[in-house]
């Protein structure tokens, strides 16, 4: 293990130096494209401005034979296209792949200045992340890249669960974390066939009643199948100042169940989530954008408590300290969001005059 002295060290000579703070750029959405899909990357210069992440996918969900067909399509679009101030993200192929090495290689001396993160899938461990730092750091270099790329890894193997912790922290380079929660699925031997989202036969029974007749039917409820991971995910990358996200909702038209799923991981903690198709971006900048009812309140809260410190009372709820605290972390969220969007922020602005 690299002292802590050296864990802020550029790991080659000509490599960029480290960030120390992961910096918070709104991230409502990680847009998923095909590069090597023409239709779709005819849609991105339209696209680009709608969303807070274009993220040119080079994994699953493009087809072992239209690999390089991605890859190039994706230095193509990023030599060609003003994306304004909408980050640019890839998703390379897995470590353990036969394509995972050319995308890094190709992707950072080529278009290595327009990247923002890499989103590296199956992440197994801090091992994977120590990798993928140093190789990046030598191309860096050899690129002449001014700025340090971040990695953002996915949590999509058992094993990688249960590494969480030494995977956030592996690397100055690490941006965040995404729940995988399709591999995940598989590699934990669950018997589900979706990608994220419940289903119906994970539930609790309510007892029954003495009193009622045999056979009289019980209440259910269903479960949340993701909650264990998220949380721990969330505490992560809390604990190591790193951004969490929910991943992937693969039931494109239940635009419903997919708004419930995007909630459940916002106000467990997460920043954002994958958009795989145009109708889920509105989703998720509803979602990952507090309410201007909420960031009303968590303004009105913060001038009442002056200092931060002490207790008062506001509509009949104590507030104090860690009441405050919340309350600066929607509001801050808040700011960042409208900094980058101007209808959000005249909808804070018209919420906190009512
Ligand atoms: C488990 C995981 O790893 S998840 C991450 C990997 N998966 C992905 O990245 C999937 C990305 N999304 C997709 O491939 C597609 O959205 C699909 C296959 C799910 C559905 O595609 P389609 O059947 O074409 O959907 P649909 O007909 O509703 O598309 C409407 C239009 O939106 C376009 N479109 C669909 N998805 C996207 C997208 N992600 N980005 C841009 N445009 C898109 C289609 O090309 C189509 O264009 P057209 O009107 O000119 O024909
Ligand atoms: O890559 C995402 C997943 O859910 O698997
Ligand atoms: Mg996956």
């Amino acid at each position: 293990m690299r002292s802590p002295k050296d864990f802020f060290r550029p790991l080659a000579v000509g490599a960029p130096a480290p960030v120390r703070e992961v910096p918070f750029r709104p991230s409502r959405m990680i847009h998923f494209f095909d590069p090597g899909n023409e239709k779709m990357a005819a849609k991105i210069p339209a696209i680009a401005p709608t969303v807070d992440v274009l993220l040119g996918n080079l994994e699953d969900a493009v087809a072992a034979d239209r690999k390089e067909a991605a890859r190039s399509g994706l230095v193509n679009i990023a030599k060609t296209t003003d994306f304004g101030d909408t980050q640019l993200w890839t998703r390379v192929n897995s470590l353990d792949s036969p394509w995972a090495l050319d995308d890094l290689i190709t992707l950072v001396t080529e278009i290595g200045d327009k990247l923002d993160v890499i989103m590296v899938p199956k992440v197994e461990g801090a091992e994977d992340i120590h990798y993928v730092d140093r190789l990046l750091a030598q191309l860096e270099a050899k690129a002449r890249i001014e700025r340090p790329i971040l990695v953002h890894a996915i949590l999509e193997t058992a094993t990688g669960v249960a590494n969480v912790e030494e995977i956030a922290g592996a690397s100055p380079r690490m941006q965040g974390i995404s729940l995988g929660p399709a591999d995940l699925a598989a590699s934990r031997r669950m018997k589900t066939t979706r990608v994220g989202g419940g289903h119906p036969g994970y539930l609790v029974r309510e007892d029954p009643n003495p009193e009622s007749a045999a056979g009289e039917a019980r209440a259910t409820f269903q479960q949340d199948l993701w909650h264990y991971t998220i949380a721990r995910m969330v505490d992560a990358c809390a604990a190591h100042g790193i951004l969490p996200y929910y991943g992937p909702f693969g039931d494109i038209r239940d635009t419903v169940a997919c708004e419930d799923q995007f909630r459940n991981a916002f106000l467990l903690g997460c920043v954002g989530a994958w958009s795989l198709h145009p109708v889920q971006i509105e989703i998720a900048k509803r979602v990952f954008s507090p309410a201007p009812a909420d960031v009303a309140w968590a303004r009105k809260v913060i001038a009442a408590m002056g200092d931060g410190t002490g207790a008062v009372m506001i509509d009949g709820k104590m507030q104090d300290d860690a009441t405050y605290k919340q309350c600066q972390v929607v509001a801050q969220l808040a700011d960042a969001l409208a900094a980058r969007d101007p209808e959000l922020a005249d909808a804070y602005a018209a919420a906190e005059k009512e």
